[in-house]
């Protein structure tokens, strides 16, 4: 099957110097795919070439099988920007009308869209109203509507939460759930781990222009992660013994956290549950009370910061 999206050395460097090097990946139909990246690392520039308003300076891509940049290729694709102003004279109906418009969609076909979207992203009750008086969070969704506008393959969504409270970001991912079962391709930029752990199958993390990894989200998660873990009776001069009888290294928690008075938390990096079991018995075995298990942070948290720390270190060595 022909990829949704692909690149081939992508590259795109600004008079600054910056931008993104030789990106090469390749994205299924019908697959989610999680780009991620410090901020300033070249997520954006990335998904500009790609929808075809950034020109790049080397290298190739294409949507389903058409160059980037090309009618075909824009005519396949939903875009939602990351800083985007819509016409805020307008009515968030009439900003829908217009976009409806400019991808051909007309009378009653464009009426039904304009309806289902404005309710499917939340702001059918105010469709109103002028985009002047939205909050940020409305005109985030009403940007969702209008990339959703022509039912496209394939949608890049630019940080679709940034601006959306607990319960937007709930609503927001419900939607890219859904849009996953109707077999759309969805290419998310975010900083939202979480939203990428839930929803997507693949990830690229982007550091400094280049791809620093790429893989399944299953198989990140599938790596060894920290744990702490919460214990009473505790003595530092115990520390050392306690290493040697679990045979891997267990340290003084450095999040700390409410530990109280009577318990402190430690922290070790376990490859399996079984090791797990091993630790928690240990610690009981050297007569503390265990309180608490707790995975350390999320884990594709601890796998981003790990992997852009570890190349900021490396660059400092090298
Ligand atoms: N038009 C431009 N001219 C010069 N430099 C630019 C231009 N656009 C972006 N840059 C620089 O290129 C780098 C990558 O920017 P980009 O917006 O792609 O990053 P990003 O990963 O999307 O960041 P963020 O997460 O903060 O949105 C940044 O250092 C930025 O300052």
């Amino acid at each position: 099957m022909i990829p949704a999206i692909s690149a081939e050395g992508l590259t795109k460097m600004y008079s600054s110097g910056l931008g993104c090097r030789g990106i090469t990946l390749s994205v299924g139909q019908g697959e989610a795919f999680g780009f991620l990246g410090p901020n300033g690392a070249g997520k954006s520039t990335f998904v500009k070439m790609l929808v075809g308003l950034v020109r790049p300076s080397g290298g190739s891509a294409a949507i389903l099988g058409h160059p980037v940049g090309s009618l075909e290729a824009r005519r396949r694709i939903g875009y939602l920007p990351e800083l985007f102003r819509y016409q805020e004279w307008l009515t968030g109906r009439e900003v829908l009308e217009l976009h409806a418009k400019l991808c051909g969609l007309k009378g009653s076909a464009a009426e039904r869209r304009i309806l289902q979207l404005l309710d499917a992203v939340g702001i059918g009750q105010r469709a109103g109203d002028r985009v002047k008086h939205y909050s940020k969070g409305m005109q985030q969704r009403l940007g969702l509507a209008c990339a959703l506008i022509s039912d496209p393959p394939v949608v890049f969504l630019d940080e679709p939460a940034s601006a959306l409270d607990p319960l937007g970001r709930r609503e927001v991912r419900e939607l890219l759930i859904q849009l996953r079962r109707e077999g759309k391709t969805v290419f998310l930029n975010t900083h939202l781990l979480e939203d990428v752990e839930l929803l997507c199958d693949r990830v690229a993390l982007l550091h400094q222009g280049e791809i620093l990894h790429q893989g399944s989200v299953a198989g990140m998660l599938q790596e060894k992660t920290r744990w702490r873990f919460r214990v009473g009776g505790f003595l530092l001069s115990g520390l050392a013994e306690l290493c040697r009888a679990a045979n891997l290294p267990i340290t003084l928690s450095e999040e700390g956290g409410e530990g109280g008075l009577e318990s402190v938390w430690l922290e070790a990096e376990v490859e399996s549950d079984e090791q797990l079991g091993w630790v928690n018995h240990q610690l009981m075995a050297h007569g503390l009370t265990l309180y608490e298990v707790v995975p350390a942070k999320n884990k594709l948290d601890e796998w981003f910061y790990g992997a852009v720390a570890g190349r900021a270190q490396g660059r400092e060595q090298g």
